[in-house]
């Protein structure tokens, strides 16, 4: 496997007139290539410091770092070439100049040869629909399109790793679609993204793994499918039926628990079963199903834990995974 990151106890402290606040504190992870990686969790919860480390923005005070196969203490610059950071607001773009001289400008930066350069503008301003706005001064872009010229700037020297904090604020609904859609075929093209988002509903959609960090430590981490095992407390299935069942439908022994059937817009009828994860419920299950196939079952479906479900359980204390705040 092949890592971009490698983390081990990362810690960053800030020492503000005499006192000690500790942003982040032994964090180990690792990010593999061509992967979508989000680093979750609350309001100050030590993600941009976390960022900041890894795009050689701020030293770490203890800790090993490797980015890209670099160590962050002596390749900084190396590191700095093949990495894109992306972030919102007023600042990083020359609002007196039009969008497309913004991109030759940070362009030229990277030393890219004109002509190559000169096409990836074409190829950026026309994915991000700007070409009709290219040549109008920055400073009387809209919000939604100066975002999507800070993705362009960001874009445009092809880095191998990019940092995205929240990449659709203040994007509309297309663009915010756009704009995962480019993320997702950023990652089939091999590159790699960390993500950091308060959009629960695009973690789920866009990451492959997460971390959760909570003041300053990760509190649990892994795939969407090893979080949802690891914090559902029940599996819960949802079973369609074209005929209604003639069966007694209420809380059951073992913890099961049946809803009252529901008739949908098709004439069929959906239930919803909560069973515990116990060998005696599943077996119970098994046996409720069976009872079921009369009334002609459509569609049996397991139904997963949301990740908002997941978010609101770890900022609420339940900590669960393989590391906890101490
Ligand atoms: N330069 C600094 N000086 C002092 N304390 C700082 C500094 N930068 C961050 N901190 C503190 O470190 C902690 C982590 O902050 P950080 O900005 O990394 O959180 P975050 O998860 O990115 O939050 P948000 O979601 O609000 O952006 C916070 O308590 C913050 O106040």
């Amino acid at each position: 496997m092949e890592y971009v990151i490698k983390a081990n106890k990362l810690s960053r402290e800030f020492n503000n007139k005499g006192t000690v606040k500790k942003a982040v504190q032994d964090l180990t992870f690792t990010v593999q290539k061509g992967t979508i990686f989000g680093l979750l969790g609350p309001n100050g919860a030590g993600k941009s410091t976390t960022i900041k480390m890894m795009n050689t923005l701020l030293l770490p005070s203890s800790g090993e770092l490797e980015v890209l196969g670099y160590n962050i203490y002596k390749d900084e610059k190396k590191i700095r070439t093949k990495i894109g950071f992306l972030y919102g607001g007023e600042t990083g773009l020359y609002w007196q100049l039009s969008g497309r001289d913004n991109l030759r400008y940070f362009g030229s930066l990277f030393k890219i040869p004109t002509d190559v350069l000169e096409e990836r503008i074409d190829y950026w301003l026309g994915r991000l629909g700007l070409t009709n706005a290219q040549h109008q001064l920055t400073m009387r872009y809209s919000k939604g399109m100066k975002q999507r010229l800070h993705i362009a700037r960001t874009l445009i020297h092809e880095p191998e790793l990019l940092f995205m904090d929240e990449p659709t604020l203040g994007l509309d609904p297309e663009g915010t679609k756009d704009l995962r859609e480019i993320m997702l075929d950023l990652k089939a093209r091999g590159k790699t993204i960390i993500l950091t988002t308060h959009d629960m509903e695009e973690a789920e959609e866009l990451c492959d793994e997460i971390a959760f960090i909570m003041d300053g430590r990760i509190i649990t981490k892994g795939t969407i499918e090893e979080l949802q095992e690891m914090y559902e407390e029940e599996n819960r299935y949802e079973i369609e039926l074209s005929e209604y069942p003639k069966l007694s439908m209420k809380k059951m022994e073992n913890g099961i628990i049946i809803e009252t059937p529901i008739t949908v817009s098709n004439g069929n009828t959906i239930i919803n079963i909560s069973v515990p994860k116990t060998q005696v419920a599943e077996r119970v299950f098994g046996e409720i199903v069976s009872q079921l196939v009369p009334f002609n079952i459509r569609q049996l479906v397991r139904k997963k834990m949301e990740l908002r479900k997941i978010y609101l359980e770890i900022v609420s204390g339940q900590t669960k995974g393989n590391q906890t705040v101490s």
